[in-house]
């Protein structure tokens, strides 16, 4: 770099100030390009979605970087293609080298509680109803993200029935105290596990009362020396009590997943997980309907045992996304209980399509909500006079 260049802060790669007239409506050129395209995820396009940066057009040679604000590692070269295509029919375009990558970023918790040291993001994930397979989703939509390329911790808050260290298989398994205080997740598949099951005796029936449940999963989740997370899920206790209503109130939740199945009785159930988070100010994210539709392993027959329809008719009452629907599928439960979900043992096929899915929708939902800046200004303390 010329050292004039370096005095008045000139970056030598951008245009001289000689062509930068020609320059600016090349790159105009560009962008009104880019900004026909849309982003099939968040259905915006790449410059309404502030997804450009870097980018140049010289002697022919356009570079820019994609920046998508979620992780989405299985459609990087999709994406790449979209905008190569579309930029090398411009005239006078030789070569176009686009750089796709994912940044998450904190996003804004209701009622500004500060958020999580070492954690972006936390999403719950609540069901009305037990059994309806609320573990099972939180599990694989953990995997899913990660798969996605996304640093990932699932925390067990499912007190009286602990199942993500058999799930995720780490159940033998024992954490690690470090600097004498702090406990260090098992990490396993990629994704940072920690449940109360680590802590208990599985064979004993857990007695305690609600104060002491949510006394033990906030300390849970402080003490737990989570590592950069982007993301962290939590697998609440089924129900709608005391326990899941304070955990939302003291826990800062960017957004929660409610898993529901077709059948009226869970969906009821879900309305009211809906509503307990509407009144705490916890946004929901959507709904997934599990055990949506069984296909026969023998004739490939499909038969609805929970009904139908259930899930998106709940949506539309309460104006919120079905994320998606996963089958009552025999591997789904086989695989859960060997300790290696489904997105982990079988990651591309096509159940597993369907938590990435769902996952990417989960994930472009918090990338749209507005950002957390809190970190960057920890001494400022704004008060209403
Ligand atoms: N889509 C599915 N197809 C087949 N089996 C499933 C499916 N989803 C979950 N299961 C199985 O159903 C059982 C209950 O699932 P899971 O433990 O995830 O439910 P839950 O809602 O978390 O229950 P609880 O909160 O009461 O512990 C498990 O054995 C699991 O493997």
């Amino acid at each position: 770099m010329k050292f004039i260049d370096r005095l008045l802060g000139r970056n030598a790669a951008a245009p001289s100030q000689g062509n930068s007239a020609v320059s600016e409506s090349q790159l105009d050129l560009l962008r009104q390009t880019l900004a026909t395209l849309i982003d099939p995820d968040t259905g915006k396009d790449y410059i309404a979605a502030k997804c450009v940066k870097n980018l140049q057009w010289q002697d022919g040679a356009v570079s820019l970087d994609l920046v998508l604000g979620y992780p989405a590692q299985s459609q990087f070269a999709a994406r790449q293609s979209q905008v190569v295509t579309a930029l090398s029919a411009l005239e006078g375009v030789d070569s176009v080298q686009v750089k796709v990558s994912s940044q998450i970023t904190a996003h804004a918790v209701a009622r500004g509680l500060p958020l999580q040291s070492g954690i972006k993001n936390i999403i719950a994930v609540a069901s009305g109803k037990g059994g309806v397979g609320k573990s099972t989703t939180s599990v694989n939509l953990a995997l899913a993200l990660a798969a996605e390329g996304a640093r990932v911790g699932l925390l067990d808050a499912d007190i009286y029935g602990p199942s993500l260290p058999t799930m995720m298989g780490v159940a033998e398994q024992h954490p690690e105290t470090t600097e004498n205080k702090y406990i260090k997740p098992i990490e396993h598949y990629g994704v940072q596990v920690m449940s109360i099951g680590f802590l208990i005796d599985p064979e004993q029936p857990m007695v305690w009362r609600g104060p002491m449940v949510t006394q033990a999963l906030t300390q849970l989740l402080n003490d737990t020396r989570w590592d950069n997370l982007d993301y962290l899920v939590i697998d609440l206790p089924p129900g709608t009590g005391d326990i899941q209503l304070t955990l939302s109130q003291k826990v800062p939740v960017t957004g929660a997943v409610i898993v529901t199945t077709p059948q009226d009785i869970a969906l009821l159930d879900a309305r009211k997980g809906l509503k307990m988070f509407e009144k705490v100010g916890v946004p929901i994210l959507g709904i997934v309907e599990n055990m949506s539709m069984h296909v026969c392993s023998n004739c490939g027959h499909m038969e609805p045992i929970f009904g139908e329809g259930g899930g998106e008719k709940m949506g539309q009452e309460y104006g919120t996304e079905l994320l998606g629907k996963l089958p009552l599928d025999l591997s789904i439960r086989l695989n859960a209980d060997s300790g290696k979900p489904t997105v982990a043992n079988d990651p591309d096929g096509e159940i597993a399509g369907l938590y990435k899915a769902i996952a990417r929708k989960v994930a472009v939902k918090i990338a749209a909500k507005s950002q957390d800046f809190s970190s960057k200004f920890p001494k400022i303390v704004i008060q209403n006079t």
